[in-house]
């Protein structure tokens, strides 16, 4: 598989405190990767590295081969890589439309094609009836399915979600991780997904990257990670196994 997104050798510090030490990620063209690992092992923090949010206090970020670590969110967002937010992060006055329309305006294309692409996305997360809802007034599952269409609807490259089931009871998170298989089979982007439902994760992902305390601690395939007695103590627990 051809190699789409990288970091290599990125460490990343706040003061006294090292977030990521060293973290070699990879993740190919068409591929789901996963990334898991325990509160404060350092997942956000890279998913911030890659979508320009955080630079890194070392280390390089590469796009098709091509060194991207100096651009900033916006010029990323224009190459293809696009994001959601743990708190989602809308425009609260502007509309669910809108802001779908606004996330492929900013992605570099035109107000026609962000009005097709807008409607085409809102249809993948039947979220027609709330399209011309304010996005203050949108309950929390809906406000998540448009954080999802927001950043789909710019077709990007490289789609990096940052816990996605958060909040959502057990069949909601069932229908999500439905849903981004069915929207990745439809535009074949690469995804990045940090989830703590370790069952999303395993039936989601073609591999899985494991952080622990800001270093790899494991990446592999959902059986070989399901089965790795270092990442079952340090993150999964013995229900894992079963
Ligand atoms: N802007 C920041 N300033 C200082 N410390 C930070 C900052 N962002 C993150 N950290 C710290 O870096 C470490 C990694 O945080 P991060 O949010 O990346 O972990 P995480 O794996 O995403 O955790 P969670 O699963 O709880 O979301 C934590 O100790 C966190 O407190």
């Amino acid at each position: 598989m051809r190699r789409l997104l990288r970091t290599s050798h990125v460490t990343v510090r706040f003061a006294g405190l090292c977030a990521l030490d060293d973290v070699d990620l990879e993740l190919g063209d068409g591929e789901i990767l996963g990334l898991i690992g325990p509160n404060g092992a350092g997942k956000t923090t890279l998913l911030n590295v890659l979508s320009g949010f955080q630079r890194p206090t070392a280390g390089e970020v590469e796009l098709d081969g091509r060194r991207i670590t100096g651009w900033d969110a916006p010029r990323r967002a224009r190459a293809g890589i696009s994001r959601t937010f743990q708190d989602v992060r809308l425009f609260p006055d502007m509309t669910v439309r809108e802001n779908c329309e606004a996330a492929v305006i900013g992605s570099g294309r035109t107000r026609s094609a962000a009005r097709a692409r807008a409607g085409q996305a809102l249809g993948w997360f039947d979220l027609d009836e709330s399209a011309d809802v304010l996005a203050r007034d949108l309950p929390y599952g809906v406000e998540r399915r448009v954080g999802m269409a927001r950043a789909l609807c710019a077709r990007p490259r490289v789609l990096l979600l940052d816990e996605p089931a958060a909040g959502l009871n057990d069949d909601e998170s069932a229908a999500m991780a439905r849903t981004v298989r069915r929207i990745h089979e439809e535009i074949g982007c690469g995804i990045v997904v940090i989830e703590h439902d370790v069952r999303v994760i395993l039936s989601l992902c073609d591999r899985v990257h494991v952080l622990d305390h800001g270093v790899t601690l494991r990446v592999g395939s959902p059986d070989e990670i399901r089965t790795d007695p270092e990442v079952v103590s340090a993150y999964l627990g013995a229900e894992a196994m079963e």
